[in-house]
């Protein structure tokens, strides 16, 4: 797999480069220069196969000529080793649960299958990295859970203070060993920020081999892949066309569903949800694209003013608004409206969705205004976190669920978090120091 910058499509990298890069000197994103065509006599027979099957076809269409089959199953059966089960709603809707993995947010598909992509490249260079990565809620978990203990493999988290809930806090303070959270007084956009200024520090990148989880590491793209197609194998059968429906902050999630499709996974479809940090859904109304810092809302792991991978999503439609709009709708909605989806998807369903999943519940019903619904086309509405990492949101609304186990054993573990003030300065003297 060759990849290019977003910035530079003359640019060629292999993909062991990209992943340890993260990005490109230029700051755009590396991108596939290829979608290899996924066969239909490969996807003909997928409904008979699992997820880490599906999974594989997936990764080994891109990824043949960088790992061998044998070690890349090996990668995917041991990270993606959890359902994604679709549950049903009425009128051809259904929710995939992405949220049965060890941080309870789709974020370990990524989390995992990447910190086992670095563990495969690093056995052979024998050189220790650092990570760092910023989160707004769920991403921090999933690569403090995934990356927990992996030789030679430092990770930093930054978190913006008093933004997080309190279980998303634990589950990036309590881990001790090769992690460390530092709670970062500002938003997310500041933390993703003071990241991507030490990307490009020559000092701290002459001293420390620099390596980003966040979306903008192409290896965390690959797996995000693999629910939408394994969706699309439970579905085939019964629907001839699916709509996928993504919560979205980063754009992470939704720009690997849509590289999917570019491969030929067959999708109507894509509706980008956010909440009221609505950068995206007004650029695609006004073409204007206004990066702002963003406001904290009840969907915080969405709460993301300036999101890193809308650019990758125009460079699959080389820029072209008009193109992009045929292919990607979106709709914002605020925390009243939150609320009271997740109500209502309660009393009419008897189902708890979480405050990031409800506003692709309202997307649903905000796009079928738009477009009367055809009679053999699904919604698929991604739920991208557990609910119960949103305790007070389900509190004030007095509806009950399951609490897996994983949250209970939190609360038992010593917090070892670090707090910062907002400065680059103080940040790199961290690091090197
Ligand atoms: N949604 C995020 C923000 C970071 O997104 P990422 O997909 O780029 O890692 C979070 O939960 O932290």
């Amino acid at each position: 797999m060759k990849l290019y910058s977003t910035k530079n499509h003359e640019l060629s990298v292999d993909f062991e480069t990209a992943v340890f890069n993260s990005l490109p000197a230029d700051k755009g994103l590396y991108m596939p220069t290829i979608f290899p065509k996924l066969e239909a006599t490969l996807m003909a027979n997928w409904e008979q196969k699992t997820l880490p099957e599906i999974a594989f076809d997936i990764a080994y269409t891109l990824l043949k000529d960088d790992i061998s089959a044998e070690d890349l199953k090996a990668i995917i059966d041991d990270a993606a080793n959890f359902e994604a089960p679709l549950h049903p709603l009425a009128h051809d809707t259904f929710v995939l649960e992405l949220f049965h993995g060890p941080s309870l947010a789709f974020k370990d598909f990524g989390g995992r299958f990447m910190s086992r992509i670095m563990a495969h490249f690093l056995k052979k260079e024998q050189k220790e990295i650092q990570i760092l990565v910023a989160t707004s809620g769920d991403t921090g978990g999933a690569v403090a859970l995934g990356f927990l203990n992996v030789p030679g493999i430092k990770v930093t988290i930054l978190y913006p203070e008093g933004k997080v809930s309190p279980i998303q806090e634990l589950q990036l303070t309590t881990n001790g060993n090769n992690i460390e959270a530092i709670a970062i007084e500002g938003t997310f956009d500041d933390c993703q920020a003071l990241v991507k200024q030490a990307f490009h520090d020559e000092e701290l990148n002459a001293k420390l081999n620099l390596t980003s989880a966040n979306s903008i590491n192409i290896s965390r793209l690959i797996p995000q892949m693999f629910y939408y197609a394994n969706t699309y194998a439970r579905l085939k059968d019964q629907y001839e066309d699916i709509i996928f429906v993504t919560p979205s902050g980063n754009f992470g999630n939704i720009a690997a569903g849509m590289m999917a499709w570019k491969l030929g996974l067959p999708v109507k479809r894509f509706i980008a949800a956010t909440n009221s940090n609505d950068i995206v859904p007004e650029f695609l109304e006004t073409g204007i694209y206004n990066a702002r810092p963003s406001v904290q809302t009840l969907a915080n792991a969405m709460d993301v003013g300036d999101p890193s991978n809308f650019v990758r999503i125009l460079d699959l439609f080389n820029n072209d608004l008009s193109a992009l709009k045929e292919m990607l709708s979106s709709f914002a909605f605020n925390d009243e409206q939150i609320k009271k989806a997740i109500v209502e998807v309660y009393q009419t369903e008897n189902y708890v969705v979480c405050p990031h999943t409800a506003t692709g519940y309202l997307a649903v019903k905000a796009d079928q205004e738009q477009h009367p619904k055809q009679k053999k086309t699904a919604y698929v509405v991604l739920a991208t976190a557990h609910p119960c990492k949103f305790p007070d949101v389900f509190e004030e609304l007095n509806i009950q669920y399951d609490i897996p186990a994983q949250v209970e054993e939190l609360y038992q573990k010593v917090n070892q978090k670090k707090s910062m003030n907002n400065s680059f300065q103080d940040f790199k003297a961290h690091l090197i120091g």
